[in-house]
C-alpha cells in the first residue's frame, strides 16, 4: 500500500539493493495465489526441522530444489518424501525483471536463471534468526519478494551475525536484491508488524516471503554438455 511518506529505493550495502513497491497490486494477489496452490502440496507449507531437534516458526515449501538444513535436494526427504514443485518459466521472468530492475540492463545477470524458490509465511510471532544463503554453488543473486505484514528485515555484513547491520522495513510489494559483494551477507528477520498489509493482496494476515536463487547444481548447461561431448568425441568440431 502506498503510505504517507514515499519510501525511497535504497543500496542498503554494495551489491544489495531495495526497492519498494516494486510489485504492482495485480501481481502481488496472482503471487498470493499461487502460494496457496504450492502450499498445498506435493510437499505441504511446514516448519523446517532444524539439526538441533527444534523447528523453525516460520513455515516454508519450495519450488524447483528443496531445501532443509543445510542442502538442497529434488524430493523432499525431511517432511513426505515428495518430489519438489517444478520452478515456473514465468517466476524465473519476475526474478530476472527484478535483478534488472536492481542493476540496470548493462548487468551480466541479464542471464540470471533461478531455479529453487523458498516460499516462507510468518505469522505474528514468526521470526528468521540471522544466517547465510549459501547452500548454492552459483553466485547469482538472491532475489526477495514481500507481501502481506511489514516486517524488519535485518542486513548485516559478511563476518559474522551481529554488527553492522541495517534494519529495513520490507513492506508489501517490495523488492530486495542481494548479490555481488552482499551475496552471502548475514540476514534474518527479528521482527513482524502484524496488521500493517494493506487490504489489496487478498491475505488476511501475516506475511509471506519468495525467495528466488539460482543452485547451480541443475541439469548441465550448454558449456558442460559441449565439453563432455569434446571429451567424448575429441574429433567433434563442436
Ligand atoms: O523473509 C525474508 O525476508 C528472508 C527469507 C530468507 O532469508 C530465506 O528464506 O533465506
Ligand atoms: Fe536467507
Amino acid at each position: 500500500m502506498t503510505g504517507l511518506f514515499p519510501r525511497p529505493r535504497a543500496m542498503v550495502a554494495p551489491g544489495a539493493v531495495h526497492v519498494p513497491e516494486w510489485l504492482s497490486a495485480e501481481q502481488q494477489r496472482e503471487l498470493v495465489v499461487a502460494c496457496r496452490a504450492w502450499a498445498r502440496g506435493p510437499v505441504p507449507l511446514r516448519h523446517t526441522a532444524l539439526p538441533g531437534g527444534g523447528v523453525m516458526s516460520v513455515r516454508t515449501v519450495c519450488l524447483g530444489w528443496h531445501w532443509q538444513p543445510y542442502r538442497y535436494t529434488r524430493t523432499a526427504d525431511d517432511v513426505n518424501g515428495a518430489p519438489v514443485a517444478p520452478f515456473p518459466q514465468w517466476l524465473a521472468e519476475l526474478g530476472r525483471a527484478a535483478v534488472t530492475e536492481a542493476y540496470g540492463t548493462e548487468s551480466p545477470v541479464r542471464t540470471y536463471a533461478p531455479d529453487a524458490a523458498l516460499i516462507n509465511f510468518y505469522d505474528d510471532a514468526a521470526r528468521m534468526g540471522m544466517h547465510q544463503d549459501k547452500e548454492e554453488r552459483s553466485g547469482a543473486p538472491v532475489v526477495s519478494l514481500s507481501i502481506g505484514d511489514t516486517c524488519v528485515f535485518r542486513f548485516g555484513n559478511t563476518e559474522n551475525r551481529g554488527r553492522p547491520y541495517t534494519d529495513v522495513e520490507l513492506a508489501s510489494g517490495d523488492l530486495f536484491v542481494f548479490g555481488g559483494p552482499s551475496r552471502h551477507a548475514f540476514h534474518g528477520v527479528p521482527r513482524i508488524r502484524p496488521g500493517t498489509a494493506g487490504p489489496g493482496t487478498g491475505m488476511s494476515g501475516g506475511r509471506l516471503n519468495l525467495t528466488l536463487r539460482e543452485t547451480g547444481l541443475g541439469a548441465p548447461g550448454p558449456d558442460e554438455a559441449r565439453q563432455r561431448r569434446s571429451r567424448e568425441f575429441p574429433n567433434s568440431s563442436r
